[in-house]
């Protein structure tokens, strides 16, 4: 056993407290082996002015979308997706997939998340970069339906469920996998009755987009007489390993069916906000007991894969949804980015603690804008961003040291994703 002592800094502990302490970890079985007042390591990383934190953890993403920041900006979801994403994502090969993956994974390394869950295609691109990188997925292929005939559909939902079979497990079991139709409305309710239970027996969790503007709930109360989840409570979907994306429509009915089911939800706000999709009811999802995490969702709607961002917008957009500036609460919105999204992906990870994962961040305290200390959770939700982070370590290796990351080449990363960036656009222009 080679052990990492992570030094002299102050530790943020699952309770949501903060103490001066140290964290050792055991780098082949990638755990913390104690936290606090720890016996000396093989090797040191220096936490000296930092807090050490549990790595945030982004839940819902589509990380090769790096290569659209920019690209197509306010409008909404359907425009959005039909006039400007869905024609560029068809002209992307498997090796822009795997540039824009490593980009993402590269902007996520460097502000401080270590694991995070993608819905993409061409998924073996993505498990390539993510397992370059060091970083813990649960990955799947999104499948959809609409606007194809009943041979290409099944193929996708064929695609859809191989992926999930293949792929989990890769990199060393920081891999894992979902079945991961689109949405409620993108994918045919007969599909999914039959792919569903083979989804079941594969033994993978189910993630989907659903509730995530109103013209998505209105189709479906109009045509089926019911609430969208209670339509995908009917197509056999919301067990408890399950997890939505967005959730901002929801109502009381649906709240409760979540939370008795054990399904996660994935707020999204800055994609919410941007889309201007709507504002979920975040505090009243954690008043019923539901499993909730955050996700930046694509580069594309959001602009960025900077978590900080995503539980400081988290926290003030709760406020507004809840009209109480006691709602989403600090210790709520760091929650949500540590614990809670690991839970809804189903990961060990997320809190500092003997046992759990090490996948860690260190942030620098030593800045203007974290000064003074009064509370440091305080800081986490208000005042942090990813630029603070000085280490970032998953599964006991260190990504990131002193801001250089170890895993990729960053400056070959941007100029690849720069180059097949522009030239999918005009593949895409041409057509
Ligand atoms: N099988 C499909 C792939 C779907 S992947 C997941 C899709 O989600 C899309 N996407 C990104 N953000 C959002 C969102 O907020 N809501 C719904 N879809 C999104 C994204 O453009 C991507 O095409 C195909 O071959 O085209
Ligand atoms: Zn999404």
């Amino acid at each position: 056993m080679t052990t990492l002592e992570i030094t002299g800094g102050q530790v943020l502990k699952p309770d949501m407290t903060v103490e001066h302490g140290d964290v050792l970890v055991d780098r082949e079985a990638g755990e913390i082996l104690a936290v606090g007042d720890v016996p000396a390591g093989d090797e040191t990383l220096d936490a000296t002015d930092g807090l050490v934190m549990p790595g945030l953890v982004n839940a819902h993403t589509h990380l090769a979308m790096a290569l659209l920041r920019g690209y197509a900006d306010d409008k909404p979801l359907d425009s959005w997706l039909r006039e400007d994403v869905w024609p560029i994502e068809g002209v992307l090969e498997p090796d822009d997939v795997r540039a824009g993956a490593a980009l993402g994974a590269l902007e996520s390394i460097e502000a401080g998340t270590t694991a995070l869950c993608d819905m993409y295609f061409d998924v073996p691109a993505v498990v390539d970069a993510v397992e370059q990188a060091g970083l813990r997925a649960r990955v799947g292929h999104g499948v959809v339906t609409v606007g194809k005939d009943g041979d290409e559909a099944s193929a996708d939902f064929e695609e859809g469920l191989a992926v999930a079979r293949e792929q989990d497990g890769a990199a060393d079991g920081r891999v894992s996998t979902a079945f991961m139709p689109h949405s409620l409305t993108t994918v045919d309710g007969a599909e999914l009755d039959e792919f569903v239970p083979k989804a079941r027996d594969a033994d993978v969790p189910i993630h989907i987009h659903a509730n995530e503007t109103r013209d998505e709930v209105t189709p479906i109360v109009d045509e089926h007489g019911e609430r969208p989840l209670e339509y995908a409570a009917f197509h056999g979907l919301l067990n408890e390993t399950d997890f939505i994306a967005h959730g901002t429509h929801l109502d009381a009915t649906e709240i409760d069916l979540l939370a008795e089911a054990g399904a996660g939800v994935v707020h999204c706000p800055a994609s919410n906000m941007k889309l201007a999709s709507g504002i979920a009811p975040v505090q009243e999802l954690l008043d019923a007991g539901a499993t909730v995490g955050l996700g930046t969702d694509g580069a594309a709607s959001n602009n960025d894969l900077d978590v900080f961002d995503e539980l400081r917008d988290a926290a003030m957009v709760g406020k507004l949804a809840a009209d109480d500036a006691s709602a989403v609460d600090a210790a709520a919105a760091v929650g949500m980015a540590t614990a809670g999204s690991a839970d809804v992906l189903g990961f060990d990870s997320g809190r500092l603690a003997e046992g759990k994962k090490a996948d860690i961040a260190v942030l620098d305290l030593d800045s203007a804008h974290l000064t003074p200390q009064h509370d440091l959770v305080s800081h986490l939700a208000y005042a942090a961003s990813g630029a603070d982070v000085r280490h970032t370590i998953c599964d006991g290796d260190v990504l990131m040291r002193d801001r250089e990351v170890l895993t990729l080449d960053a400056e070959q990363v941007r100029e690849e994703a720069e180059e097949r960036a522009a030239a999918a656009v005009e593949r895409a222009n041409e057509r």
